[in-house]
């Protein structure tokens, strides 16, 4: 974790290009994972990447990263193939970040920071120190498990990134500090014109901060757009819907919004997928997460 003194690009903030990318693990028999996944995000958008469990998320994360080789043309990220270049300035925070096991050693929450940049980047560093309320005199081996998350967080955060790829991440932060967590991303995305993709199955207080859903089902990308334009079909969908039910002189016709307007929205595509596939069976091929190993690898197909 020594620091780095290049700082990445920031200038241009990068699209995220996905076109026609097929993934198979290669197991026996190979599992198929995404499915002609295909598209866009402009630059600085904030995006939530929805879908159930198993829908492909953290694989696209991932290959979003360049941790995991792609076909050739099938993502650019900035222009930039990430396998292929390894890419500056893009930071990828999941499971594997979670788990380095430096954060559970008897050390000092400084020490950490310095070990990631912390020194380089003083103002970010003491930002988010303050906004993840994190206690400079905490020893990482005697916090709780989010009080560690936020201290991770800074670590993950405290070089400045152009593309940020967090998979679910945040789910021990209380309230509060998950609060200001994505106030902090908010305004990094405005301030330093950066992209955000956030995998989360917690819409908890997301109202507002997303720009654009990717809607993932069974490995395929179903939908893709601006919040509003996914939110007003899903709308007008129950509408129709209960007017439907209306006529028909069904007394129940509030079918509709029970909770947050993002909330509905995500269960409305989840309750939707699982009408469609069925409650789960014995699925041959699946694998359990982490059988891959960790780390940059090539062992994926495309096509
Ligand atoms: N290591 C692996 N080896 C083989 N197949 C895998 C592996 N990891 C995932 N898969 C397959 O890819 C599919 C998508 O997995 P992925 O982890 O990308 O889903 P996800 O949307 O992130 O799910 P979750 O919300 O549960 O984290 C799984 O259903 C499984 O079939």
């Amino acid at each position: 974790m020594a620091p780095t003194s290049t700082p990445p690009p920031t200038s241009t903030a990068p699209a995220i290009s996905v076109t026609n990318l097929t993934y198979t693990f290669p197991t026996t028999p190979p599992t198929p994972s995404l499915t002609n996944v295909t598209f866009h995000l402009p630059p600085s958008s904030r995006t939530l990447l929805i879908g159930a469990n198993g829908a492909g998320k953290t694989t696209l994360l991932r290959l979003l990263s360049g941790k995991k080789l792609c076909p050739s043309g099938t993502i650019l990220v900035g222009g930039v193939d990430p396998f292929a270049t390894g890419l500056e300035g893009v930071s990828y925070l999941g499971l594997e970040w979670v788990l380095n096991p430096i954060v559970r050693h008897d050390i000092g929450v400084s020490e950490l920071l310095d070990s990631v940049g912390g020194q380089a980047w003083r103002a970010r560093r003491d930002e988010l120190v303050r906004i993840l309320d994190v206690d400079e005199g905490w020893r990482m081996n005697r916090v709780s498990d989010g009080e560690r998350r936020r201290v991770q967080l800074c670590m993950g955060l405290v070089r400045p990134w152009a593309v940020l790829l967090l998979d679910e991440v945040t789910v021990d932060l209380d309230v509060l500090a998950r609060s200001r967590f994505l106030g902090f991303l908010h305004g990094e995305t405005l301030a330093r014109q950066c992209t955000v993709v956030y995998a989360t199955h917690i819409m908890d207080g997301l109202e507002g901060w997303p720009t654009h859903i990717v809607r993932m089902t069974l490995g395929r990308v179903r939908q893709f757009g601006t919040v509003e334009e996914l939110s007003l079909q899903v709308r007008r969908a129950r509408e129709m819907a209960d007017r439907e039910r209306w006529e028909r002189g069904e007394v129940d016709i509030w079918g509709g919004w029970r909770n947050s307007a993002l909330l509905d929205l995500v269960l409305g595509w989840l309750e939707e997928d699982f009408r469609e596939r069925g409650p789960r069976g014995p699925r041959g091929g699946l694998r359990a997460k982490g059988e891959d190993g960790e780390g940059k690898e090539e062992g994926g197909r495309g096509g």
